[in-house]
């Protein structure tokens, strides 16, 4: 959306000033009428938004959850549903994001495994643990640890493509958290404001740098080096990721890179190539922390016409934000990572995630202003609540109402359904319809189903909004 900027010259500019020579008069008429230029295309643009705005005013959706839950996920899920031809497009400005979640992965696999004898705190549920003492590093480890030196620069290159500037130091900055000192055994976490404004100012930034070939010998060779460095790196990252003894070190640490957000180090000599372009399901994997609420617009490339113009407010974590939309959707889809029954809260280590998802169900569930809204629960995570429970995680645990059934999938996924559902059921101001589905948010594939069917409902209410039915 357009907005008029304090720095354009107004109109109707001043008249003829006393005094003037010629060539200051042909000058300032000069200057007056690029200023009705610029000052006629604001306006003919905003009033474009405008209009684009009221027809966009199809369905609209609004994504709750905890931090972490999947709710940027599930955005793209719809957009590659809806528009896939514009999300192909588009993927090219996720190579960054991706890049930066995969180097510092690195990163902090060479800190950690080169700090690994100093105690590690943040450990779950008050048990502190320890490295593994599996000794020195090997002289091949610490020679490979050397040669992977470059990536921090390169880390920092990629956030200064990202964010427009240098990595700040202060740790109030929600950039600096990039630059945290490294958490020995929590996720490597890429967190970049505004999660749409960054990817607008890129890849309008690149367009106009296609069509003006503008962009800046410096910057282009910013990203030509990072990429280069990486495809250089490429079997050293691998090699990394392969050797026993770091795998040994983060199992012993019980530190699941794989299960974390932004994990892309088994895929690493593609996405260090050069020419490397992200298919869909790494961008759907990449990870960036979503700082306030966007609002995004879909139009799909097919389809009905009473179905082609879609809202979806992706609100980020923080739950201060979230009620200025609910009087304005049509659904809201919340999710509830079903994974965080053994993981703690980033911001209050205090409170474990499953027991604060349930807490914000139940404060939406029981909230007036939303007594007549239905919702659709996505049960999230479910391949890692599949590979924490195959590795021998003790659901009953964690959940210790849990007793005497087998620590399986099904059975665990279908008791915190009950516990959602019994939750909706007692707390909701009214009866109302609950949509509950069992997802993973990265399967692209299972995900377009569970969309088909909310298309369904979203019609179905749409219709009845306007009398039709
Ligand atoms: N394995 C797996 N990863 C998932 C699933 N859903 C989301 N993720 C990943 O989890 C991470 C966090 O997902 P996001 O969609 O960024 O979470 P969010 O709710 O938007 O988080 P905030 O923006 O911080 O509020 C991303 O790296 C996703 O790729 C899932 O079902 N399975
Ligand atoms: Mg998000």
């Amino acid at each position: 959306m357009l907005r008029r900027a304090s720095s354009v010259p107004s109109w109707p500019p001043p008249t003829a000033r006393e005094g003037e020579t010629e060539e200051e008069r042909k000058a300032r008429t000069r200057e007056e009428a690029e200023a009705k230029r610029v000052s006629d295309a604001i306006d003919r643009q905003i009033e474009t938004d405008r209009q684009q705005k009221s027809k966009l005013s199809g369905a609209k959706i609004l994504l709750l959850g905890q931090a972490e839950s999947g709710k940027s996920t599930v955005l793209k899920n719809f957009q590659l549903h809806f528009a896939p031809k514009a999300f192909e497009v588009e993927a090219e400005v996720w190579r960054p994001v991706i890049h930066l979640n995969l180097v510092r992965s690195v990163n902090f696999v060479v800190n950690y495994i080169s700090t690994r004898n100093q105690g590690i705190r943040d450990a779950p549920f008050g048990h502190e643990r320890r490295a593994s003492n599996s000794g020195p590093l090997t002289a091949d480890l610490r020679k490979l640890c050397i040669r992977l030196a470059p990536l921090r620069q390169v880390e920092e290159n990629l956030i200064k493509i990202l964010s427009g500037r240098l990595p700040p130091r202060s740790l109030d900055d929600p950039i600096g958290r990039v630059n945290q000192a490294y958490n020995p055994a929590k996720a490597p976490e890429v967190s970049i404001p505004s999660g749409s404004g960054w990817k607008q100012a890129l890849s309008l930034k690149r367009r106009s740098e296609e069509s003006q070939n503008t962009r800046s010998t410096a910057e282009r060779s910013e990203d030509g080096q990072s990429r280069r460095i990486l495809a250089a790196l490429g079997d050293d990252i691998a090699a990394l990721w392969r050797d026993p003894v770091v795998q040994q070190t983060l199992k012993a640490a019980e530190i699941a890179l794989d299960e974390q957000p932004g994990f892309f180090l088994d895929q690493v000599q593609r996405i260090t190539s050069e020419d490397y372009k992200p298919r869909p399901e790494d961008v759907l994997k990449a990870r960036v922390t979503t700082i306030g609420p966007e609002e995004h617009q879909i139009i799909a490339e097919n389809g009905p016409d009473n179905a082609r113009y879609w809202t979806i407010y992706d609100v980020g974590g923080s739950k201060t934000a979230w009620a200025q939309f609910f009087d304005d959707v049509n659904i809201i889809i919340f999710l509830a990572p079903m994974s965080g029954f053994n993981q703690v809260l980033a911001e209050d280590e205090s409170v474990n995630r499953l027991t604060d998802s349930l807490r914000l169900w139940q404060m939406i569930c029981s909230n007036k202003v939303l007594s007549n809204i239905e919702f659709v629960l996505f049960l999230n995570k479910l391949d890692i609540l599949d590979s924490k429970l195959k590795s021998g995680i003790q659901f009953s645990s964690f959940v210790t109402s849990y007793v005497n059934k087998p620590n399986e999938t099904k059975p665990v996924a279908k008791y915190l359904l009950d516990v959602f559902v019994s939750i909706h059921q007692q707390h909701s101001p009214k009866r109302r319809k609950l949509h509950p589905h069992l997802t993973c948010a990265v399967d692209t594939k299972a995900t377009a189903s569970v969309i088909h069917r909310i298309q369904d409902l979203i019609l179905v209410k749409l219709l009845s909004q306007t009398n039709i039915l």
